[in-house]
């Protein structure tokens, strides 16, 4: 339970409605006393008519349905309690997995970005929405028959003490057996439950990876073989559901067969008592309801402890990321706008997980509103440049300025808010192109976006499209080009006139002519932001005010394309060969 006493907190805000919860399952119990007891008044009455012992008929009849009258009553009014019980608990159980969802949610909004790339996806999602279920169950369901229970038995053990102590010890004893023999049952269905689910999760993802890479399978011809894949992963699972379906065909009989062995207990003890004159006829009717009663909840005990272990076991998993500290801390709430002058002194970055070292010694500066392009062979830590300057990652050592300032001492919502980035592999939601390029700007007009997207050079191709700026692009929308991607992820950086641009190759896709409309509208758009490049074609970079060359995460060359022409090296190869393939 050590995991689940971080919801406690939670807990407490709806500490109200759990009182009344608790308060309405005792009544509620209480009041379902009232049909063995009378039940067996009834058997007894008639018994005494039978035996001569009553003689006023009519009397008789009046107490008859008096107590018929009692035993709807009380029955009515539990029943209406036992749903204002569920009301108030299950509710509450669906609004704490909702403020749950929000806290992971939240914690996931504050991880760093060295958190995505440790943990798949599909974990990332799994703990918000299964796991997170998983804890609403004990929340819930687990929770409001724990206080059944022991508010059932709290009523009706004394009450059947009271009516016959003997035959009650023989009713009770078998019911720990059925609660241990529920809850091995029930530990078995989860653990072939959770092997159904692990199955269903491998389906699904052969599934997933054959639509979305099904060019690739139809290019290669893979198709049998995916087929046979996809085969025997179902085959896999039908085989688990088999198994599950199995011990799951176990349980009812085996509840069944429990119930009969108490009732039958209760026939022949109590028979034998009624024999010997020690009780009432109409006390083995009273008594075989109270053993219905209590089975259910004996039998849930199993079930509950099970329920409880689970949530305990996803709670642990939630704990994991919840208590993780983001890498990336805001240092600053104070203000601190951004000009954009950017200085890095013999900067030293390592990734943490691969032990590569990305940035060596690395120094340059850049003036507000100054163009910077980086150039660089593959891996050579072109865009780890980038996110250092978007603080995604804190450098090693050596020093990183923003107006002078270290960056990890400015505010990380203005350094963020200031900057406009346009990452390698453009990511487009499944949203109209019109609301993607507005992403960068939450009030943009239709104007502001239109001006966007005309200065990344796509206006023309968006309104080629039937529909225009509302195409829904995604899964069920339409797919761009790669070039298309990259120049509304373009359009969505310029529409917010960011202090700092930051373009990480995503001009690679669109034709050298086109890079040069957009570098242009750029220049006039762009004259007081200061903008970092990073290319492998000189044609995006030799207009640069600055160019620096890396290699190995060592600058190799610095300059501007003149003083790099002239110095022969990398960027003077790179230029004479690019030239020569665009002749
Ligand atoms: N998130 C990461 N975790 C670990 N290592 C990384 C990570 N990102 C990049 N690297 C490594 O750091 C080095 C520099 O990578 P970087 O992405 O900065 O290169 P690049 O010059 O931008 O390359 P490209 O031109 O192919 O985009 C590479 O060796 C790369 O494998």
């Amino acid at each position: 339970m050590k995991e689940l006493k971080k919801l406690n907190v939670l807990f407490a805000k709806y500490k109200w409605q759990f009182i009344g919860g608790v308060i309405v399952t005792i009544i509620s119990r209480y009041l379902s006393l009232y049909l063995p007891k009378y039940v067996g008044k009834i058997i007894n009455l008639l018994n005494d008519y039978d035996k001569g012992l009553i003689t006023d008929k009519e009397a008789m009849k009046d107490d008859l349905v008096l107590y018929i009258l009692i035993i709807l009553g009380s029955t009515l009014l539990a029943a209406v309690l036992t749903f204002v019980m569920r009301q108030l608990i299950i509710v509450v159980s669906r609004h704490l997995e909702y403020d749950l969802k929000n806290i992971v949610y939240q914690q996931y909004q504050r991880l760093s970005l060295g958190f995505y790339k440790q943990n798949r996806t599909g974990d990332l999602m799994n703990r918000i929405s299964e796991d997170v279920s998983k804890v609403r169950m004990y929340m819930g369901p687990a929770i409001m028959y724990s206080i059944n229970m022991i508010t059932l038995f709290a009523v009706v053990i004394p009450a059947m003490i009271d009516t016959a102590p003997t035959l009650a010890i023989y009713t009770i004893i078998p019911l720990p057996i059925l609660s241990v023999a529920i809850y091995v049952i029930s530990r078995e269905i989860n653990k072939r439950a959770t092997l159904v689910q692990e199955y269903l999760s491998n389906l699904n993802t052969i599934s997933q990876e054959a639509f979305s890479g099904i060019s690739v399978i139809k290019a290669y011809n893979l198709a049998p073989q995916m087929n046979e894949q996809f085969t025997q992963v179902a085959n896999d699972s039908k085989d688990k559901n088999i198994d599950l379906a199995r011990i799951q065909a176990l349980f009812f009989p085996l509840m069944v067969l429990l119930i009969g062995l108490s009732n039958i207990m209760v026939i022949y003890i109590g028979g034998k008592q009624v024999i010997d004159g020690t009780i009432d006829v109409g006390t083995i009717p009273e008594f075989l309801i109270y053993v219905n009663m209590l089975t259910w909840p004996v039998a849930i005990v199993g079930w509950v402890t099970n329920m409880i272990q689970q949530a305990e076991a996803s709670q642990k998993r939630i704990n994991e990321f919840l208590d993780i500290d983001p890498a990336i801390k805001n240092l600053n709430e104070a203000p601190t706008p951004i000009k954009g002058n950017i200085s890095f002194k013999n900067v030293n970055f390592t990734y943490e997980d691969t032990n590569i070292h990305a940035l060596k010694n690395v120094s340059f500066e850049i003036a507000s509103g100054k163009t910077l392009a980086i150039l660089g062979k593959t891996g050579s830590g072109k865009s780890t440049i980038l996110e250092l300057i978007g603080r995604l990652y804190d450098i090693d050592n050596g020093s990183l300025t923003v107006d002078d300032i270290e960056i990890d001492q400015l505010n990380l919502n203005d350094l963020r808010n200031s900057i406009g980035y346009v990452p390698q592999d453009a990511f487009l939601f499944s949203d109209s192109i019109g609301k993607n390029i507005a992403f960068g700007k939450k009030d943009a007009s239709q104007e502001e976006i239109e001006a966007a997207a005309k200065n990344a050079v796509v206006h023309k191709n968006i309104t080629n499209f039937t529909k225009g700026y509302e195409t829904v692009l995604g899964e069920r929308g339409i797919t761009l080009s790669g070039g298309q991607k990259q120049r509304v992820s373009i359009a969505r950086a310029i529409i917010k006139k960011p202090q700092i641009l930051l373009f990480d190759d995503c001009l690679s896709a669109v034709d050298t002519e086109t890079e040069e409309k957009i570098l242009n509208n750029l220049k006039k758009v762009t004259k007081d932001t200061t903008t970092v490049i990073v290319s492998h074609r000189v044609s995006s970079a030799k207009n640069a005010d600055q160019i620096i060359v890396l290699e190995d995460g060592n600058i190799i060359e610095q300059g501007n394309h003149e003083s790099l022409l002239a110095n022969q090296g990398y960027y003077a190869d790179l230029y004479a060969n690019q030239m020569l393939q665009e002749d």
